[in-house]
């Protein structure tokens, strides 16, 4: 302990003995009030020496603190400059590996584009090499020694108006001439046959004549025939507000056919909707970069406005009308040519029986009156009429429970027509159980095409719906019935339209014999597609065999066909142009037809004469 100096010593005795002497002489509440105030002076002193050493302990404690924190910041900022160097050259990696594959991407863009035009020029190569083939197989293919004696055979048969329509058009092709015809010809009158004769004509001179029709089964009537969808890949849906083309790649295969061509014959034309023909126009003018219709080809468009027009879904009369080819701005570039001679009835020897020119008179709606409206009595005069549909099966069907025992052949002569599918199937069920043997079914598989659309339309509601131009859910078939194609499979040979013959049923596959068209005869193999109506409000996929029984089908299907013999039933009436003119004018003679009518021998006779005029 430090000696205090010897004056501040003898002070601070001299004070305390004062001290002493003075608490010696003191009474009691005297030292105890001296006493608490002593406390209270220690106490401030204790508490003046806590603050200070609290403040001492608290600065060495802030002073520890901020050592440890700076220690801590300091461990810290080395891990965050840590993690940061590990991020930036993370980065680092990563930006070099973006540069890096950049780099590469740009490389392979170029030898890409190297490759591309490498490859461009092989494929023009390529291209040019195939569209010459496809020519020059196309033109192989027609055989110069059959076609002059098909066309030496032939042109002998013509008839007047035959021989003059067969020499104008063929002028107009040797001549380069580019004119648009209309072949006017009702039904019968051979204008499937004249236009087969002047494809032979054409082809037998080495030039490009290319065959279409609206309809799969007149596809198959006219020789190397496909539809016109097919041919010119017709837009699917169409809109008269919309300038549409064909999906035609330039310099394709199909261009190349298109430019080279010098006929193209067009039959039925009279069911296609304008719009497609509009669309062939144009696409016609700008692969062959001329400004004259149908691109300067000789185009002759055959068909008969008595028979049906183009179908529009839930059309009126007027839509109906304005999608018929006598609506488009190309009609009044058309020089009409006629065929009026009845080669049916000429054939049968009838030339002086009325039953044509009643046929011609039904077809123009001025028989039996113009003042009675649609409704139309049926007479004998235009065939052998029944009225109960057992006795029109029997008439058509004879022989139907020894059906296997028959040739296919007489099966495509004949048929059943109505003009609406429900009877049609009503029909064909009733013939399919009379036919002996077992019953396969086929389930298709329904889904909607929206995946969103699931919760909407169920299984069930999808598998009831049945639309035109689809196999039903359950297609029930047996060996040795007729069926009839609904999608173009592999034309020509097998069209929508073509009848075949069922050999085998496998679980996913269809064995037939084909029936009718350019491979009558031939053993087919049908799978099961997808099909998607076009015509339904509902976007649905149906997954099955595309095909129907064909004892039975629709007037509109029959358009374009002969029958030896033919089964008309009109229980429900014909509901649109043509369609009573189509389903009696099938066979030549009226012996030939049997018409199943009501009691009253009353039917309806639709004829627009708008689209006559
Ligand atoms: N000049 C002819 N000589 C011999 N037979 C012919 C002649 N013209 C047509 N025919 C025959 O007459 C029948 C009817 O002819 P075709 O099928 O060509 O008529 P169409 O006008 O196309 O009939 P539709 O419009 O009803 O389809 C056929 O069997 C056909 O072979």
């Amino acid at each position: 302990m430090p000696k205090r100096p010897r004056s501040q010593l003898s002070k601070h005795s001299s004070q305390a003995r004062a001290a002493k002497i003075r608490r010696m002489g003191e009474s009691s509440p005297e030292r105890s009030q001296r006493l608490a105030e002593q406390n209270q002076r220690n106490s401030q002193v204790r508490a003046r020496e806590s603050s200070v050493e609290r403040s001492q302990r608290l600065a060495k404690q802030n002073l520890r603190t901020s050592e440890l924190r700076a220690r801590e910041s300091r461990l810290e900022r080395s891990q965050r400059l840590h993690e940061q160097n590990v991020r930036t050259s993370d980065l680092r990696q990563r930006e070099s590996s973006v540069e890096r594959s950049q780099r590469l991407a740009v490389q392979s863009l170029r030898t890409s584009e190297l490759r591309a035009q490498e490859s461009r020029l092989e494929r023009s190569q390529r291209l040019h090499e195939q569209n010459n083939n496809t020519i020059d197989t196309i033109v192989q293919q027609y055989n110069s020694n059959d076609l002059t004696a098909f066309v030496n055979d032939n042109v002998p048969k013509l008839v007047p108006d035959q021989r003059h329509a067969y020499e104008t058009i063929v002028d107009s092709v040797n001549n380069n001439m580019g004119r648009l015809f209309f072949l006017d010809a009702p039904g019968g009158t051979g204008k499937t046959f004249l236009a087969n004769l002047i494809l032979a004509k054409i082809r037998q001179s080495g030039k490009i004549a290319i065959a279409v029709a609206s309809s799969g089964i007149a596809a198959t009537l006219l020789n190397e025939g496909k539809t016109a969808h097919s041919t010119f890949k017709l837009p699917l849906s169409v809109s008269l507000d919309q300038r549409s083309t064909c999906s035609i790649r330039k310099n394709g295969p199909l261009d190349k056919l298109l430019q080279d061509a010098s006929l193209v014959i067009w039959d039925e034309c009279t069911m296609s909707h304008r719009a497609h023909v509009e669309a062939v126009d144009r696409t016609l003018k700008d692969l062959r970069s001329s400004a004259n219709v149908m691109g300067g080809i000789t185009f002759v468009f055959a068909g008969d406005f008595r028979q049906t027009l183009p179908v529009v879904n839930r059309g009126t009369r007027a839509d109906i009308m304005k999608a018929c080819l006598k609506s488009s701005h190309l009609w009044t570039s058309v020089q009409h040519l006629n065929l009026r001679t009845n080669m049916r009835a000429h054939l049968h020897g009838i030339t002086h029986s009325n039953f044509p020119q009643q046929l011609l008179k039904l077809g123009e709606g001025i028989f039996p009156s113009l003042n009675l409206g649609t409704d139309y009595a049926v007479t004998f005069s235009l065939g052998q009429i029944v009225y109960n549909l057992d006795s029109l099966i029997d008439a058509i069907y004879p022989d139907i429970e020894n059906l296997h025992q028959n040739d296919f052949r007489w099966l495509c002569c004949g048929a059943i027509v109505s003009p609406r599918n429900e009877t049609v199937n009503e029909i064909n069920n009733l013939i399919m159980q009379k036919v002996p043997g077992e019953v396969k079914c086929y389930k298709s598989i329904d889904t909607v095409t929206n995946i969103e659309d699931t919760v909407h339309y169920p299984q069930e509601f999808l598998n009831s719906l049945n639309p035109a131009g689809l196999p039903p859910h359950e297609l029930s078939l047996k060996v040795g019935t007729p069926i009839m194609l609904l999608r173009n499979l592999r034309p020509p040979n097998m069209c929508n339209g073509t009848r075949l013959l069922i050999k085998e049923l496998k679980d996913n596959l269809i064995v037939a014999k084909i029936i009718t068209g350019p491979a009558a005869g031939e053993l087919a193999h049908i799978p099961r597609i997808p099909m998607i109506p076009t015509d339904l409000p509902i976007p649905f996929k149906r997954l099955q065999f595309p095909v129907k029984i064909s004892f039975a089908l629709t007037i509109n299907k029959s358009q374009g066909q002969t029958f030896k013999l033919v089964g008309i039933d009109l229980r429900k009436e014909c509901f649109t142009h043509g369609q009573l003119y189509v389903a009696l004018s099938r066979v030549g003679a009226p012996d030939h037809q049997y018409i199943l009518l009501p009691e009253n021998n009353i039917t309806s006779n639709v004829v627009y004469r708008e689209a006559l005029q």
